[in-house]
């Protein structure tokens, strides 16, 4: 699935509406609008007889809200239209061919929405929209038991950015026509949406194609592809090393999960590079696990994580230079350099000269902030045009996207909903997981099934004969956005009952990737 802003929608309509084709476009979303309030309905008991009211605008949206409340006249649904706005004679200011569609299917006009009214269509505003919106008085008192279904977009939502600028109807379902918009995905516009439903309207071939516009959606098929099981001939070796710069005297626990993490998504080996205190704790905890004071020898490892539980001492910071060194180096080697995931601590320590150094060496890079820690980020290695955009919603996709363009790396953005963002615009959504995995260590595993998923995908490619970002190799961010996806999946089954979700987690990555791998269940 990918996402468009509502403004590409429109550029990607313009041709077919200069072929005359507007009409039929609008009939087409008016249909799926149409059978989505019907299954609504059904739902609820009764199509025939059953009362539907569409609060209409004075543009296209409104439009299709006429003709769905007409194919539903023809199904025996009392159809009754509420135009919210009226010119000085009194004559609805709507979409004339809606409206004269409507009359002969002998739909009502009324002031208000009926009492009875099972579901209300919001049709005020889709993405014409311009700047704030006042609700009409005929959309603040809905029935109590109706279901609101917005057409396209809830109305004062904006469709590329999710902002809501004044006043919003909150919807239960929106059916959007022709491409999902990044606006119902994001922010207080994914709050407004609700449920989404795509309808198809033939805009497929229309839309742009590049990867850096548009929001990607992550799935079950697409973690198959990014995150492939073994071949059947495959060696330790041949499925990824993983090391891992974790733990430290005061937090040893982080080391734990990580290397959790990354046995559980399936490294060939996870080797941890830490102190004593650690290397006990994890050794304890995964006998399968290497664990010594500088981790795999720098030939070996296919990626590396560092920051869980590293802390902020001298000490923390020069493991973290020590890794950053070995990669490098690596860069120069014919096997290339290793993926790096930085991580918790080594995000308030990386500077912006180690970001480029990694850059320069052609590193897969992978930076995993939470909220705050993206705060601190951007605070602390600023970028131009990736401060003043309003947070939590399409906004923060694009300063996510300006940040990381300016570092040339990848950031994966944690939260209730992933984000991640690529220096050349690609990015991706990751919707899986729930509050259960809002507790402490949980990022630990995410940061080592993602340094299992990269070290997997360099081995392969070292297998196959060069590890360069060749064709044909899956971009970072996608990669990214696949181990976020293992790890929500993971936090959201059996696991999730558990009160310490973290210490539970590792166990259930490893039933999420088997069941990907050895599993053909035919779940596409
Ligand atoms: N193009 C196509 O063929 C297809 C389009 N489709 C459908 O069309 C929708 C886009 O339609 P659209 O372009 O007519 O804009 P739309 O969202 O109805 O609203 C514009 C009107 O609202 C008003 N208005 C604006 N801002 C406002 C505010 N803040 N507060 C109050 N009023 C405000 C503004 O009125 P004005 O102020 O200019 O008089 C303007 O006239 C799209 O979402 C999809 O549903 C589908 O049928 C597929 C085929
Ligand atoms: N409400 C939520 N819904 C979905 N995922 C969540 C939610 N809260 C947290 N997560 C996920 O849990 C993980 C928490 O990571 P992080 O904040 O780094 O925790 P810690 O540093 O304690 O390990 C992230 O992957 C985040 O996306």
């Amino acid at each position: 699935m990918r996402a468009f802003t509502g403004t590409q929608v429109r550029e990607a309509e313009r041709p077919l509406l200069a072929a005359g084709q507007g009409p039929a476009l609008m009939r087409r979303a008016a249909w799926g609008l149409a059978e989505h309030v019907a299954a609504v309905l059904r739902a609820r008991g009764r199509v025939s007889g059953a009362t539907v009211a569409a609060l209409v605008g004075t543009g296209n949206n409104g439009g299709d809200a006429l003709w769905a409340l007409a194919f539903l006249r023809r199904r025996g649904v009392e159809a009754v239209a509420v135009p919210v706005v009226r010119d000085d004679d009194g004559a609805p200011r709507w979409h004339a061919e809606g409206a004269a569609a409507l009359r002969a299917a002998e739909g009502r006009v009324a002031d208000a929405v009926p009492a009875r009214a099972a579901v209300v269509v919001d049709g005020i505003l889709g993405t014409g929209a311009r700047g704030a919106l006042t609700l009409p008085a005929a959309a603040r008192d809905l029935p109590a038991g109706a279901v609101v279904v917005a057409c396209d977009v809830p109305s004062g939502a904006d469709a590329d950015t999710g902002g809501v600028a004044g006043e919003v109807l909150a919807a239960a379902h929106t059916v959007t026509f022709g491409a999902v918009k990044t606006g119902l995905l994001l922010g207080a516009g994914a709050a407004a949406a609700g449920r989404v439903h795509l309808v198809d309207i033939g805009l497929g071939p229309h839309l742009p194609p590049e990867p850096r516009t548009g929001l990607h959606g992550v799935d079950r098929a697409a973690v198959r592809r990014l995150h492939p099981a073994p071949a059947p001939d495959a060696h330790k070796y041949t499925r990824g090393v993983v090391g891992l710069a974790a733990g430290s005297q005061r937090y040893p626990g982080a080391a734990v999960l990580a290397v959790g993490g990354a046995l559980g998504a399936g490294a060939g080996m996870a080797h941890l590079a830490g102190p004593a205190a650690a290397q006990d704790l994890v050794l304890a905890a995964h006998p399968a696990a290497l664990a010594s004071a500088d981790g795999p020898e720098p030939d070996r490892a296919d990626a590396w994580v560092v920051g869980p539980g590293l802390g902020a001492d001298a000490e923390a910071r020069a493991r973290l230079e020590r890794v950053l060194d070995a990669v490098s180096a690596a860069g120069r080697e014919p096997a290339g350099a290793p993926a790096v995931v930085v991580d918790a601590s080594a995000l308030e320590l990386v500077t912006a000269e180690q970001l480029t150094a990694l850059a320069a060496s052609g590193a897969r890079v992978v930076l995993t902030p939470h909220a705050g820690e993206w705060a601190r980020l951007r605070d602390r290695l600023p970028v131009a045009g990736a401060k003043d955009a309003d947070a939590g919603g399409a906004g923060e996709l694009e300063r996510l996207r300006a940040w990381a363009a300016a570092h040339r790396v990848t950031v994966l953005l944690k939260g209730p909903r992933t984000l991640v963002a690529a220096p050349d615009g690609e990015a991706w959504l990751m919707r899986d997981g729930g509050p259960a995995l809002g507790t402490a260590g949980t990022g630990d595993v995410l940061a080592g099934v993602l340094g299992a998923v990269l070290a997997a995908d360099r081995a392969r490619a070292v297998r196959a004969g060069g590890p360069s970002p060749a064709a044909g190799r899956p971009s970072t961010a996608a990669l990214a956005a696949a181990a976020a996806w293992l790890h929500a999946r993971a936090g959201t089954g059996p696991a999730a009952g558990r009160g310490a979700v973290a210490d539970a987690l590792p166990a259930a990555v490893g039933t999420v990737t088997a069941a990907l791998w050895w599993e053909d269940d035919g779940r596409e």
